[in-house]
This record gives C-alpha cells, sequence and structure tokens, in this order.
C-alpha cells in the first residue's frame, strides 16, 4: 500500500529510543512514528495492518541476539523488507547536579546493560533492566530516584532533561545493532547487498543440517548466519533461522532454496531485502 502519504512506522519504547532513531534513518523525516509499549506490540500492529511497518533490533554485534525479538520472528513470521546497522554509543544520565561518584545503579535495556557491561562493573553501578532505555531516561528524569542512572542515547538526555555523566561507555568501539524493517506493506529499500532470511525446522536424524547447509555451500551461497530456537513441535526440537547471502530470485538461491525445503518438515522465506550501513 504505497500511495505515497507519509507511512506509519511503529517501535518499540517511547521518542528517544534507538528504534525511534533506527526508524528515522529507515524512513526519513516524512514517517509517523508509532511507539509501543513492547516488541510483541510492534508485531501486532503490523500483523492487524495498524501500521505499515515496524522496526525492531534483532542482533548486537557485542551482546548476540535479542532472543524475544528472534522469538517473534519465528512466531509472527512478518516479511522483511530491510536491514540498518546502526552504530550506537551509549551515554550515562542523570539529572543534572548528580556526579558519578553519588551513582549506584544504572537502569536500561537489558541490550545497553550488556553492551556496557565491564564499564558498569569497573565503575561500581548495579544494573537494572528497564522496558528500553527511552523509558529508563525518562523514569530517571521524572522520578529521579536516589543514586540512579540511566543508560540511553545522547538524544534522549536532551529530550528528558537529563545531564550526560559519561559518553561512549560501550565496551567496543564499534558496538552496532541490527535493525530489521518488517511489514508487507514496505518496498524494499534500494540498494545493492542482498540478503534473504528464512525460517525451518528439520527432519529429526542425522544429516539433516548438513544437508541444508550442502545446498547453499554446493552452489557458492554463503551463509551469513545460522541461529537456533527452542520451540518445535516436540520438546528438544528446535527452529532455525538462517540469513543467506543474495536474493531468493537469484537462480543459485532459488536452487538452492528448493532443495533445502525437500529435506526440512517446513521452510518459510521472510524475505529478501537489502543491508544498509
Ligand atoms: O531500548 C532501546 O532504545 C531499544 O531500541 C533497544 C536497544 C537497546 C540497546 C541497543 C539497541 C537497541
Amino acid at each position: 500500500m504505497d500511495d505515497g502519504g507519509p507511512r506509519r512506522i511503529a517501535f518499540q519504547g517511547e521518542r528517544g529510543a534507538y528504534g525511534d532513531e533506527a526508524a528515522r534513518a529507515f524512513f526519513g523525516p516524512s514517517a509517523v512514528l508509532v511507539p509501543c509499549p513492547s516488541f510483541r506490540a510492534v508485531f501486532e500492529a503490523v500483523a492487524e495492518g495498524r501500521v505499515d511497518g515496524g522496526v525492531v533490533p534483532m542482533e548486537s554485534a557485542l551482546a548476540g541476539p535479542v532472543a524475544e525479538v528472534v522469538d517473534l520472528l519465528l512466531e509472527f513470521t512478518p516479511r522483511l523488507s530491510g536491514e540498518l546497522r546502526l552504530r550506537v554509543r551509549h551515554c550515562l544520565l542523570a539529572p543534572p547536579g548528580r556526579p558519578l561518584a553519588s551513582l549506584t545503579r544504572a537502569l536500561s535495556h537489558p541490550q545497553a546493560l550488556a553492551q556496557c557491561a565491564s564499564w558498569l562493573r569497573r565503575h561500581d553501578l548495579q544494573p537494572v533492566p528497564e522496558v528500553n532505555t527511552a523509558v529508563a531516561a525518562r523514569r530517571v528524569s521524572e522520578e529521579a530516584p536516589e543514586g540512579t542512572a540511566a543508560i540511553a542515547s545522547r538524544a534522549a538526555a536532551e529530550l528528558y532533561g537529563l545531564a550526560i555523566v559519561a559518553e561512549g561507555i560501550e565496551d567496543s568501539p564499534d558496538n552496532a545493532t541490527r535493525f530489521l524493517a518488517v511489514g508487507p506493506a514496505l518496498p524494499p529499500r534500494p540498494g545493492t547487498r542482498w540478503k534473504t532470511s528464512l525460517v525451518l525446522t528439520l527432519n529429526d536424524g542425522p544429516g539433516a543440517l548438513a544437508s541444508v547447509l550442502g545446498a547453499f555451500a554446493a552452489r557458492g551461497v554463503n551463509v551469513a548466519r545460522l541461529e537456533s530456537r527452542p520451540g518445535g513441535v516436540r520438546a528438544w526440537d528446535y527452529r532455525w533461522c538462517l540469513d543467506v547471502d543474495g536474493a531468493q530470485d537469484v537462480p543459485e538461491v532459488r536452487a538452492a532454496l528448493e532443495e533445502a525445503r525437500s529435506v526440512c518438515t517446513s521452510l518459510q522465506v521472510l524475505g529478501s531485502y537489502t543491508v544498509s550501513d
């Protein structure tokens, strides 16, 4: 439904969240961004057609997969239309006039806490999970709890009137998060590096996974990501998520998918899309 009007795009959190930044970077200033209280609410809004699409973080270079989002991708199997790698630079934020020495706790999304784990240990700050970085910043601003800081972006500091106590506190200088654009109403973004994401379940038997991987290897198609999640039909059955390089209409990818399908109990392509940095 690309009628040329502004797109409504859902993200988890509130203004100043990294999802907000990723959605703006993806869809530009004309997009109407729709904040949602949870990742599930983003997927529901997309599935029910209340928005044109959504933006969700699915993996961090530093802290690994966002398991909740991976599981929601498996549950909702939405169409994927783009990947954005967002450089994430975290700040420690506190109400003005509270120096680092007075702080004992840091509130943030678990991904942000994990990405700053060594810094927090070095500064003796207790990590406290919150649903989202922007929510953490707003709460610290509104409630100003004793000794409590938030980990969030510079944009969140400005929006919620907090002081930046420290900036760039992530444990790696190239901390980045992969965000996905989800939703059937979104056309693929123009770009050159194509990827295809699929989810599958395997026959239980020796060599089942090797056969799937072999189908891609035999045609020179790179498997860029392979992840297993619980939740197959029986206990200890797994669902597998694969990203392969190339679009699904490229002959090698198409043939590999066909062969892989014949050795899987189920195989669903979530979409082919381009990657932007
Ligand atoms: O909490 C947020 O702002 C999010 O969008 C989730 C997140 C947290 C840390 C890094 C990337 C995304």
